[in-house]
Formats: structure tokens, sequence, C-alpha cells
């Protein structure tokens, strides 16, 4: 029988790719920037299964290009590069890769909080461009986290492991938004489960790992900026499109808050020009939260197992619409 076709649309690593060349005919895009979304259509033309990376559109265009197609793997744990509605009413399920890389995204929630709180970048910058003079009593001052307030904006897996490192080792208090409490949370951390303007009011750090969804989109603007202290670091390592960034920029600017610490940004890449690089205060990391090699090899490998189940026509060990997993 022949194997199912599959494209995989940029090397993963091996741990993955090996199931997947093992067991399907597959081509892998060999280039660093992804397929055009005109390349992507043809390429999946034929295909019974689809590897994606957040960089890659799944839209109706697409799917209406691969009559075939039986499953979408895609290698990151959010979606919203994927049109789910439209791939559901094909019947096709959509993977995912939660779980996996919750720790070392933590990892860099906290590694950015801190770097902006106590103005790593800014002063790293100065002393390799010889503005460190002598050791300075009144020199970048940044903040302490200890006893302070963290504001949790989407207490899901991320923003609770974030939330675990920063009451447990800094002895934070937390607060959180999300659709639904969390009572692990409130148990463990004696979290409290509170609406936006009374989280922006209250905290000392703000951390987004809420999903990006039409209740997310925008959500940090000029307004939100405006309600929080003048204290306050803002961290984003969810996606993007949440932050107004005109808007933080200019809070930056002015000092409406101290700090801020991306992951993520609108576009990506954000062109090297971009107001917000001149920012002191702001962090800015290539989206590189789940970049180790042991994340980048376990969600390779469940990305693998999801595409693998998809073809062979069975349920995906991780699926975000599960109306539709198993149904072929
Ligand atoms: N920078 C990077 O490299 C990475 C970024 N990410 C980003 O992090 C996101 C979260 O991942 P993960 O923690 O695994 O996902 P989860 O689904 O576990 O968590 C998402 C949380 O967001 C909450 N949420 C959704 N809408 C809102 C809203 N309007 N207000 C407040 N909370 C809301 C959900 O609440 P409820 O449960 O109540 O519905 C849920 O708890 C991903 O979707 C992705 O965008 C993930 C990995 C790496
Ligand atoms: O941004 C990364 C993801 O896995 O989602």
């Amino acid at each position: 029988m022949a194997k199912p076709r599959v494209f995989v649309a940029r090397r993963i690593p091996d741990a993955g790719l090996n199931l997947i060349t093992a067991a399907c005919d597959a081509e892998v895009w060999p280039e660093q920037l992804p397929p055009s979304p005109e390349v992507l259509r043809q390429k999946v033309r034929d295909c019974d299964g689809l590897v994606s990376l957040l960089t890659d559109k799944v839209d109706t265009e697409l799917l209406a290009a691969a009559p075939k197609l039986k499953v979408v793997s895609n290698f990151a744990v959010g979606v919203n590069n994927i049109d789910l509605p439209a791939a559901t009413a094909r019947k096709i399920p959509v993977g995912n890769t939660p779980g996996v890389l919750t720790e070392a995204t933590a990892d860099i929630a906290v590694t950015l909080l801190l770097a902006a709180a106590r103005r790593l970048g800014e002063s790293a910058t100065d002393a390799k461009e010889g503005r460190w003079k002598t050791w300075e009593p009144l020199g970048w001052l940044g903040c302490d986290l200890v006893g302070r307030t963290l504001g949790i904006v989407g207490m899901g897996r991320i923003g609770f492991a974030t939330a675990k490192r920063l009451h447990h080792g800094w002895g934070m208090k937390v607060l959180y938004t999300a659709r639904n409490p969390k009572p692990e949370a409130d148990a463990e951390l004696k979290a409290r489960h509170v609406d936006l303007d009374t989280l922006l009011a209250e905290v000392d750090f703000v951390s987004v790992h809420a999903d990006l969804n039409p209740t997310t989109k925008g959500m940090f603007g000029e307004k939100e900026f405006a309600k929080m202290k003048r204290t306050v670091v803002f961290v984003n390592t969810a996606r993007g499109p949440h932050v107004n960034q005109s808007a933080l920029a200019n809070a930056l600017r002015t000092g409406t808050i101290f700090a801020a610490g991306l992951d993520v940004t609108d576009p990506e890449p954000l062109p090297p020009d971009h107001e917000l690089y001149a920012l002191p205060n702001c962090v800015i990391a290539p989206h590189i939260a789940s970049a180790t090699v042991d994340t980048r090899n376990a969600m390779a490998t469940m990305c693998a197992q999801n595409l693998l189940a998809g073809v062979q026509g069975r349920p995906l060990p991780n699926c975000v619409n599960p109306e539709v997993n198993g149904s072929r």
C-alpha cells in the first residue's frame, strides 16, 4: 500500500522528523524562511497530512487547495495561525503540542520579567558601548520582586507555571484573570481570580499568557496601560496582537509604565527600525520561549504522533477540535 503523502513546512528536529519519514512519503521544506501561501497551496495539493508552523497560515484557501487532507499537525501549542472552524467544517482534526513547552516558556517569561525589572538589556548595552564609567550609586536602578504582586493574564498551563516560579521563588502574591476560576492556582498559590481592571490597578508585574482569540486581540491599549501603576513591568510571551504596540511604546516612553519584556510582537519578525527597539526600557526576544533542545525534541515527537494518527485514521493524541477527532 502506498505511504501517506505529507508536507512538512519546515525542517523540525529529527526526534519527530524521523518518525514521519519512516511512515510517510514526506516532502520537507528545506528553506529557513516559510513557503509563501501560493507555494504552500501547491505543496499540499496531493497531501494527506500537513505539518504547519505558527508562521504558516492554514486558511480556507489552503484547505480548498488540499482535497485529500486528513490532518493538520501544528508544531506549536498556539493555533491562531489556523482557521479552526474551516478545518472542522472539513472534518480535518488539528493537532498541537500542549504541555511539553510549558516549563521552557515559563522560564522565558520569568527571564524577561527579571531582565526588564533589573534593566539588564539597557545596562549590558551601556557596558558594551563604553558607558560603564564607574560603580554608580544611582545608576541603572531597577525594581525588586520579593513580596510584590504579580498579575497573570490567562491562568492556563504556562500562566500557572510562571506564577508558581514567582510565588514560590520570590514570595510574590498572585492575582489572575481567566475565563474560568482555577481552583488549583487558588489552592497552591493562594491566587485571587479578579477582573482585568482590578488586576491592572493592583499589580506590580503583568505577565500575559492567554491564547490569541477574539477576546484577547488588542486587549492591551492606551486605556489599559494608563490603569497600571507607573512602576509596572509588562511581559508578553503569548502573542503579539494582544498588544497595541504604539500604545505600549508610548507608555514606555512617557513613564506610564516602567519597563516591558516581549518574546512576541506583531509583526514577526519586528522590523529592526521599529520604535520599540529604540526604547531602553523594552527587552525584545525573537520568539524563543520554547527554544530549548529538549523542548523542541518533545514538540517534534508530539507533532509527529499527531500527524501519523491523522493520516492513519486514528484519533490524534492532542487535538484542538475534538468534535472531528477520529471521525474519518
Ligand atoms: N512565546 C512562545 O514561544 C510561546 C507562546 N505560547 C502562547 O501561550 C499561549 C498559552 O499557552 P498554554 O498556557 O499552553 O494554553 P492554555 O490553553 O493552557 O492557557 C490559555 C489560557 O488563556 C485563558 N484565556 C483565554 N481568553 C482569555 C481572556 N479573554 N482573558 C483571560 N484569560 C483568557 C484561558 O482561560 P480559560 O481556561 O478560563 O478558558 C486559558 O486558561 C498559547 O496559546 C500561545 O499563544 C505558548 C508557547 C510558547
Ligand atoms: O509560540 C509558540 C507556541 O507553541 O504557540
